[in-house]
């Protein structure tokens, strides 16, 4: 499971062609790519799903693993390989049931919500917000890479992913925090050049 450059996307983060941005990611290195169509603008429905399936037919073309973020009705259709849920999302314990292969990723924030998790039904842990972000509107408070040290301290043995406000200038303060990769939105989806910020990343 390569989690290393993990880029996340909906069509409410972009102007332009989502299906061309993500390939011209998946030919630049991105190793891991969640489907993320949530928010104001966002698709619902047929057209969610048609976005989907040509989503996840360029990460099959790239190897690049696909996640589809929070909607579980969404898995088997488009054949994801896991499913990123949060804390206000649908539980560990019923995901696991239903897709005892497939990859699941969850949210934690702050040590409480890890207390209140069942961590071991998790594969990999997203971490954040580490900075501030714009991307999302109900971000809780940023909690610095000091969070992934703590996290890595608890679970050396489970794949952590820092999230938010992380660009190509400061992945490397995630990665030396212990992180085994990086997730972004907005490093990716603003970039003037996504060759030269997913190399740099
Ligand atoms: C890799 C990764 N980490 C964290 C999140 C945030 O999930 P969540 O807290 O459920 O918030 P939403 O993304 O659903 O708004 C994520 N999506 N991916
Ligand atoms: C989905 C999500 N969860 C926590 S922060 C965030 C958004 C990250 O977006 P960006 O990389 O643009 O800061
Ligand atoms: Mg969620």
């Amino acid at each position: 499971m390569n989690l290393r450059k993990y880029f996340i996307m909906g069509s409410q983060n972009c102007t332009g062609d989502l299906a061309a941005i993500l390939e011209k990611g998946a030919k630049a290195g991105i190793t891991a790519f969640q489907f993320r169509e949530k928010g104001t603008g966002s698709l619902t429905g047929q057209e969610k799903l048609n976005l989907g399936f040509q989503l996840r037919d360029i990460c099959t073309r790239h190897h690049v693993l696909f996640f589809v973020n929070d909607d579980m009705d969404m898995v088997e259709p488009l054949e994801a390989d896991g499913i990123h849920v949060g804390q206000d999302d649908r539980h560990l314990e019923e995901l696991r049931e239903k897709f005892p292969d497939k990859i699941i990723g969850l949210s934690v924030s702050n040590q409480h919500e890890v207390d209140n998790s069942p961590i071991h039904l998790a594969d990999y842990l997203g971490a954040g917000p580490i900075f501030a972000t714009s991307t999302k509107d109900d971000a809780k408070q940023a909690v610095g890479t000091e969070w992934i040290k703590t996290l890595k301290r608890q679970y050396p043995g489970t794949p952590i992913v820092g999230i938010g406000g992380i660009n190509d200038q400061n992945a490397a303060s995630v990665i030396d925090a212990g992180a085994d990769g990086v997730s972004v939105v907005s490093a990716i989806t603003k970039a003037d050049d996504i060759n030269a910020v997913v190399a740099s990343l």
